[in-house]
Order: C-alpha cells, then sequence, then structure tokens
C-alpha cells in the first residue's frame, strides 16, 4: 500500500536530519531545514563523503611588488584552495584607509590569478570588528587621505572587484560590519556571521552614503523597505536581526566562526569552478547592467574558446583559408 503524505514527510524530515547531522558541526546546530522538495538522498553521503570539520594551515602571502603588506595579512591555506585576506587594522575598529584599499586590491588580485585558489575569505582582524568603514580621521572633502595630498574613494573599485571576481568571496564576521564595511559584507557573495556581529550603515549620521551597491544591493537583500530604515535611521541589528533580513547566510557561536567558514569554502571546492563562476555571473547580470552582461558574457566566450568550432575559425584564419564550419551542428 502506498505511504500516506504524512509519513512520507515524516521519513522526508529523517532523511534530512541525517544528512544536515553530517554537515553541522553538532547535532542541535545549526537547527535543521524543512526542505520544499523531496530530494533528498541517503545516497548522497556515499557520493560526497563528509566535509572535514578541520583548521586550516595557513601561510601567509607577501605583496606581489616585494613590499609586506602593513594593513591587511594575505594568506593562503596550504594544499587546500582558500586564501584569507584580513583587514588589520583593530585598534581603528578595521576602518579602512586609501593605503588599505590599495592592498586589499592587490590581495584580491593575487586571488583571482592564482588558479589553486577556489574560494576566497574576506574578514577582520580580531573578534570587535569585521570593518567599520572608511577611516573618519582620514576623511577630507574629496574622499578619503592618507599619504597622498588628495582624497580618493578607491573601496568603490574594491567592489566592482569583488563583484567580478570569477571565484565565490565570503565574508566572515564577527562583530561591527558598519558604514563601508558593512557595504563591504554586502558585496560578498556569502556572509557567515558570529553571533556577537552587528550590522548597520552609519552614513546618515556621518555625513555619508553609498549611493551605488551600498543601496541597490541591500535593496536587493532585505527589500526596499528595510533597506530604506537600515539607511535613514542608521540603526544598528544583530547577527539574528541581519540573517532574519537575509543580510547573512548563517549565524555561528564566535568560537566556530572560522570552522563554519571553512567548512563553507570546502563545500564550495568540491563543485565545478566553471559551474561557480557562470552561476556568480548570471547572479549579478541584471543587477549590474551591460557590466553584468559583459561579465556572463565573457564566460560564454571563455568556454566557448574551448570547443572544435572555435579552434576551427582560428587556426583557419593561421592557415590562410576558409574556415569550414560545416561539420559542427546547428542545435534545435
Ligand atoms: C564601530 C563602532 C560602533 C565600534 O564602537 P566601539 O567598540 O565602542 O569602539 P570605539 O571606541 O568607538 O572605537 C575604537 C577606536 O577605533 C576608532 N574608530 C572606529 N571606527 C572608526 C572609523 N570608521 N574611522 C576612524 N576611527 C574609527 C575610534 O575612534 C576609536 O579610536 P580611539 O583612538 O581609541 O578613540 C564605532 O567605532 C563606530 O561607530 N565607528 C564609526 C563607524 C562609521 O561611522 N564609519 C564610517 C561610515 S561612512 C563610510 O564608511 C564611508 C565609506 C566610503 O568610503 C564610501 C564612500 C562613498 C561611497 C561609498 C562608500 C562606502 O560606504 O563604501
Amino acid at each position: 500500500m502506498a505511504d500516506t503524505p504524512g509519513k512520507e514527510l515524516k521519513t522526508l524530515e529523517r532523511r534530512i536530519a541525517k544528512l544536515n547531522s553530517h554537515l553541522s558541526p553538532s547535532p542541535s546546530w545549526p537547527p535543521p531545514i524543512t526542505p520544499s522538495i523531496a530530494s533528498a538522498d541517503d545516497s548522497y553521503h556515499h557520493i560526497h563523503g563528509e566535509v572535514p570539520m578541520k583548521e586550516a594551515s595557513w601561510r601567509v602571502v607577501c605583496d606581489g611588488t616585494g613590499k609586506e603588506f602593513t594593513d591587511i595579512i594575505y594568506e593562503k591555506s596550504v594544499g587546500e584552495g582558500i586564501a584569507k585576506i584580513t583587514i588589520n587594522r583593530p585598534e581603528r575598529r578595521n576602518a579602512f584607509r586609501p593605503h588599505t584599499i590599495k592592498e586589499l586590491i592587490r590581495a584580491f588580485d593575487d586571488a583571482r590569478d592564482d588558479s589553486t585558489v577556489g574560494v576566497i575569505i574576506l574578514t577582520g582582524k580580531g573578534t570587535k570588528a569585521f570593518c567599520s568603514g572608511g577611516d573618519q580621521a582620514l576623511r577630507s572633502s574629496d574622499g578619503y587621505a592618507d599619504f597622498e595630498s588628495f582624497g580618493r574613494l578607491n573601496v568603490l573599485d574594491l567592489q566592482v572587484q569583488i563583484r567580478r571576481l570569477p571565484k565565490p568571496v565570503i565574508a566572515m564576521v564577527a562583530g561591527y560590519a558598519v558604514g563601508g564595511g558593512h557595504v563591504l559584507h554586502m558585496v560578498c557573495d556569502l556572509t557567515v556571521a558570529a553571533d556577537n556581529a552587528v550590522f548597520g550603515q552609519t552614513g546618515a549620521k556621518v555625513g555619508s552614503f553609498d549611493a551605488g551597491y551600498g543601496s541597490s544591493i541591500m535593496s536587493r537583500l532585505v527589500g526596499p523597505k528595510k533597506a530604506r530604515e537600515m539607511w535613514f535611521l542608521s540603526r544598528f541589528y544583530n547577527a539574528y536581526e541581519a540573517e532574519k533580513m537575509g543580510l547573512v547566510n548563517v549565524v555561528v557561536p564566535l568560537e566556530k566562526l572560522e570552522m563554519e567558514t571553512l567548512k563553507w569554502c570546502r563545500e564550495i571546492l568540491r563543485n565545478s569552478p566553471t559551474a561557480i563562476r557562470v552561476l556568480k555571473s548570471a547572479l549579478n547580470a541584471v543587477d549590474d547592467g551591460h557590466a553584468g552582461l559583459q561579465e556572463l558574457g565573457g564566460n560564454a566566450t571563455l568556454i566557448f574558446y574551448g570547443t572544435k568550432e572555435a579552434n576551427e575559425g582560428k587556426t583557419a584564419y593561421m592557415e590562410r583559408r576558409r574556415p569550414d564550419f560545416s561539420k559542427f551542428p546547428r542545435r534545435p
């Protein structure tokens, strides 16, 4: 006799609980999710195995220009494909100055170009702050100025770089992610938050605003009304409120923050890098307009270059002959 719907659901819940238990660091946390589609299967264990719950072994990477990084720490995990970039100004709650941003851009560039790196963690030094935004002590009438006589808003370049980087970037947030620091976590692909994390935009309070990604992505993430609330009222939100609003993917106890983030990295690293690359650009395409389409389109070209059809065009040109595309299908 066929199972009743109630019995089927119970069986499914048991299967999901079993799946979650192997993915979770502890049996009680995080609480099991309720699936909307009945697709879970015990064979998952056999195909994928367990995600290792272990610390990473990090090696510090120096600046490619031969200079020591001062405002960030750049590390790569040994043999795992994870890069970790840490804003290192804890005495300023990891506020960034133009020099910090220049270093971040160099590190992200390196992580992009390193084909052994598949996922990048962005975080802040210490447990008090991920990042508190632009260093207000250096704010001038034309941006932020540190060693130069003119101001910059180069964090905007960094935001675009993270958005276009064809590898997932995970914000690992402990403590405050506020102002421009809040925007930085929003432009990352995923956010893993510690239970002490605090989120908010202070712009309207300190006479600043981010009318670019800081507004548009937030509206996408939390909805237009909540985005107005965040910007107009300059309130702070705790990690659980942020999770409920859709600002973060998961909240974990502070002491489990890095371990959980690494688990997310390792789960991503098991999957197809090309699928992830194309998906990231696809998920950003509409919001990023022409630049988003260009990124997605570039991925199509990249994949096409690997085909015999594309190669025939190049080879014919190099051999000074007419290309013969007749053998390639015109698919329905
Ligand atoms: C983050 C706090 C809530 C933390 O509070 P608390 O734990 O009590 O620590 P404090 O004692 O306040 O701070 C310790 C120490 O750090 C200094 N500090 C903290 N944040 C900053 C900062 N952003 N700039 C400079 N200094 C900072 C603080 O003064 C203390 O120093 P002492 O010498 O020990 O006294 C709290 O610190 C706080 O509210 N901070 C300010 C948050 C803020 O308003 N940030 C700026 C928002 S505006 C912005 O980020 C613009 C960014 C930008 O460049 C931009 C421009 C154009 C378009 C887009 C953007 C964009 O947003 O990306």
